[in-house]
């Protein structure tokens, strides 16, 4: 049977390196490519949407944001290396998923850096190697996301929840992600020292886990009652990957914190991936989706956002910018679209 099981891998894994890796032409052209400067590509802004921003531009916005924290360099990553890395992530996001594809991995990936950017204190308190594994982390957290929720896939008994359990979704995220940085070709870690390799790895997956909004409720307290300290001792490992999984969940969510037209534009895109699940499980399951998935109560959408932003976003990025005050804008954005969003559901 492992012999057999052995080869069936193998080949399981070699079909599938030949599918996500990207063409050899593509590669290229982005390797000889000019890479845009920050500015040029608004990737420095709180406000980036990448809407209407052609596909290769996506890419070099993601180089531009290694190159400008000084990844590159600071880890000696190959360039080549680097084009193929970043090309195969992306073809490793589905395209026709309304919300989580491709775009929401960028601008998940675009609000870390420029949190980061905007914070000298963050880039005290975080080690190159954790900028690095927050960098690959938000990029990579929702891979191969098929657009629907972890108890959608484990009530259907799909694959990934034989394969998981719980946090069927992050543990598969995060198992893509790997399977990339181990791919011939596309391996950006292969010039760290064994021991670096391994931390990264570590923090990569504690990073991916925490964007489980459940794993983010449960560990928010504790991160509230930080923020409320006048002074914090970020020099322990346990206080700064609270931290980090704090601000994956930030980057995640940051969607709310957009101006009202592109926050509107994106949470018709989480709604119908929502109503598309529902759809589904009514289908598959002939039970009612829950309130959030039934399409039948699109009319509530605005007042569901009001209590998202008050249950779950409004709180966190309030934490974040009682901690670091260059964040402030995140705060009140939020506030901003949660007064847009009372005022559509008083409308209706
Ligand atoms: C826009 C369509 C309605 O969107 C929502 C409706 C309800 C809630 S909820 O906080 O009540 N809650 C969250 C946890 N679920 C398990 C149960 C429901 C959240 C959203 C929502 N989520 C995201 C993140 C993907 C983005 C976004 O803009 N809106
Ligand atoms: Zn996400």
């Amino acid at each position: 049977i492992t012999e057999v099981r052995r080869a069936s891998i193998e080949v399981t894994e070699e079909i599938l390196a030949y599918h996500l890796t990207a063409a050899q032409e593509d590669i290229k052209a982005l390797q000889e490519t000019t890479i845009p400067s920050a500015e040029s590509l608004n990737i420095l802004d709180f406000h980036f949407s990448d809407f209407g921003l052609p596909e290769d531009a996506t890419t070099q916005a993601t180089v531009r944001m290694f190159l400008d924290l000084n990844l590159v360099q600071d880890f000696n990553i190959d360039y080549k290396s680097l084009c193929q890395w970043v090309l195969t992530v992306r073809r490793g996001y589905r395209s026709h998923i309304p919300y989580h594809n491709w775009s929401h991995a960028l601008s998940t990936a675009q609000s870390m850096f420029a949190m980061l950017m905007a914070t000298d204190q963050l880039q005290k308190i975080f080690s190159r190697l954790e900028i690095l594994a927050l960098m690959i982390a938000t990029l990579n957290h929702d891979i191969d996301h098929r657009g629907v929720s972890n108890s959608y896939i484990e009530r259907s008994q799909q694959p990934l929840a034989q394969l998981y359990g719980h946090s069927s979704l992050e543990n598969h995220h995060y198992n893509l992600c790997i399977f990339i940085l181990n791919n011939t070709g596309s391996q950006i870690l292969s010039n760290l020292s064994d021991e670096d390799h391994r931390a990264v790895l570590h923090m990569i997956k504690r990073a991916i886990l925490a964007t489980n909004l459940n794993i983010y409720m449960q560990r928010r307290g504790e991160f509230f009652s930080l923020a409320e300290k006048s002074r914090v001792n970020w020099r322990s490992e346990k206080q700064r990957d609270l931290l980090r999984s704090m601000l994956m969940t930030a980057s995640d969510l940051s969607a709310i914190t957009k101006p009202w037209p592109e926050q509107k534009r994106i949470a018709n895109l989480v709604a119908m991936e929502f109503f598309a699940q529902g759809d589904k499980e009514r289908e598959e399951f002939k039970t009612k989706p829950i309130d959030v998935m039934d399409r039948e109560n699109s009319t509530r959408l605005p007042y569901m956002q009001v209590e998202y932003i008050d249950e779950i976003c409004f709180p966190l990025y309030k934490a974040v910018s009682k901690l670091f005050d260059s964040c402030s804008p995140l705060v009140n954005a939020c506030k901003k679209n949660r007064k847009n969003w009372l005022h559509l559901a008083e409308g209706t």
